[in-house]
């Protein structure tokens, strides 16, 4: 096509993209941006420097090669192959600093099916941040983008999501960025425990149940399936639902259809479906302690949290992150590369919660405004001097049994303590420990 004819297309394009609200650029075949939409220009420009002219890899990424040649997935190539659209989650530089993009990119064809140009639409991702952040889901590691990229892309559906990851690896964070990102987002997001409930306290907490029910129900209340209606409903622990409750939940998924406890009518549910395990969910349902039948029903979209020493690359943000968040008037504390090594090193068996639980311990012995490798905890400090952990030789369940027992004997304070200091949440403690027969507090 002669160049004349082609930019006059450009021109008719960028019109009309210059009414969309998503920022576009236009791209010849060569990565150079030939033209960019003002809502490009307001969210990704900087004032006094044009994009146009320059090629797109520079741009976003500050590469000197194209994104493939750089080891990343390249949407040109892939859309030129396809002669179709491609999608990718990549990190943009912006002005603001790194950014999760989700980048579409559409050829233009000729009459003869060349492709002539590209149109590249951007959409900032909001749900996790590529930097150092004060609240929410941060990372940028091969792992993490995997996992983000699934949870963009199931959002807008309502197909059920299972999220499968250790203890502390953001279950219940990815859980709410998926509800955040999907159109249900101004509904409520509500959480229900699975473990430790007995078959009758799970009913009635999913239901509700009718006034007389039972003793002690002296009026109807309604159950968190009614409360989550038009909203997400978190079933966190799958794993754990008592087989017996099973059935009940694969009724209401499949039909929506329920009833509270003691009533006669039925009431149809409106929500979509988030759950999540630490167990193996896949071999349970093969030995017969989960259902099959329900096992299919949720895990049609299974996203894997990868544990935070299989991301160890996000150590350094994630720490910012926290020392952020733990700032107190004088500002965030600063830590010394020593003690970032020391903490690249350790094999995090209770991951991100692990991490936040260890540095806030740290601040507390931070009397110079800096963490050094004296104010870790002694366990990680002990570790770290040997060789890492390799994830396969890394037991997934770090806490036996009997060590859990015997530290909570010995330990004089709370269980809230006890948690932090094991690296678990207080619902994973309280739940092991019923299961060990140790229930009360430490008195
Ligand atoms: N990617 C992340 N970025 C920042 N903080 C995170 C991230 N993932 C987890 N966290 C933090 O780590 C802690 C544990 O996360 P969360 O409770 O979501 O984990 P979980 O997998 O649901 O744990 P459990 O299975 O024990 O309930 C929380 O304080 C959460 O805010």
């Amino acid at each position: 096509m002669n160049s004349d004819k082609l930019g006059a297309q450009v021109q008719a394009l960028i019109s009309y993209l210059d009414q969309e609200a998503q920022p576009a650029i236009v791209l010849d075949t060569e990565y150079n941006i030939l033209a960019s939409n003002t809502a490009y220009q307001r969210q990704f420009g900087t004032a006094g420097a044009s994009v146009v002219g320059h090629k797109c890899f520079r741009v976003s990424h500050h590469y000197e090669l194209p994104c493939d040649l750089a080891g990343e997935h390249c949407p040109m190539k892939k859309a030129l192959e396809k002669r179709g659209p491609d999608r990718v989650l990549h990190i943009h530089h912006t002005p603001r600093g790194p950014e999760h993009v989700n980048v579409e990119l559409r050829p233009i064809l000729d009459d003869e099916r060349n492709v002539v140009a590209y149109v590249e639409h951007l959409v900032t991702v909001r749900q996790a941040s590529a930097r150092a952040s004060s609240e929410g889901l941060v990372g940028r590691s091969p792992r993490f983008m995997a996992a983000l990229e699934a949870l963009q892309r199931v959002a807008p559906s309502r197909l059920p999501v299972l999220l499968l990851g250790e203890s502390g690896t953001g279950k219940e964070l990815f859980a709410r960025a998926l509800h955040e990102a999907s159109d249900r987002a101004r509904g409520p997001f509500v959480v229900v425990d699975c473990s430790g409930l007995t078959e009758t306290l799970f009913e009635s907490e999913l239901f509700g149940y009718e006034r007389g029910a039972f003793t002690g129900a002296a009026t109807r209340k309604h159950g968190l399936v009614e409360t989550a209606r038009g909203g997400t409903l978190f079933l966190d622990e799958i794993g754990d639902v008592p087989l017996g409750m099973q059935v009940k939940l694969l009724r209401l998924i499949e039909t929506g259809a329920f009833r509270r406890v003691g009533g006669v009518e039925t009431l149809h549910a409106d929500f979509r479906l988030v759950a999540a395990t630490h167990k193996p969910l896949r071999d349970m349902a093969a030995d017969g302690s989960f259902r099959q039948d329900l096992f299919y029903r949720i895990s049609a979209f299974p996203i894997e949290l990868p544990a935070l020493r299989e991301r160890i690359e996000d150590l350094p943000i994630l720490v910012d992150s926290f020392l952020q968040r733990m700032a107190g008037a004088s500002g965030p504390l600063r830590i010394t590369p020593q003690a970032m090594a020391a903490l690249a090193a350790y094999a995090w068996p209770g991951n991100i919660r692990e991490l936040r639980n260890a540095l806030e311990r740290a601040s507390l012995f931070a009397d110079d405004g800096v963490i050094d490798t004296a104010q870790l905890p002694p366990l990680l400090c002990g570790v770290a001097h040997h060789t890492p952990l390799s994830p396969a030789t890394f037991p997934r369940r770090t806490w036996t049994d009997a060590d859990l027992a015997t530290q909570a004997r010995a330990f004089a304070g709370t269980r809230r303590e006890l948690a932090r200091h094991l690296g678990l949440s207080e619902r994973t403690l309280y739940r092991r420990l019923r299961g060990l027969g140790i229930d009360d507090e430490p008195g």
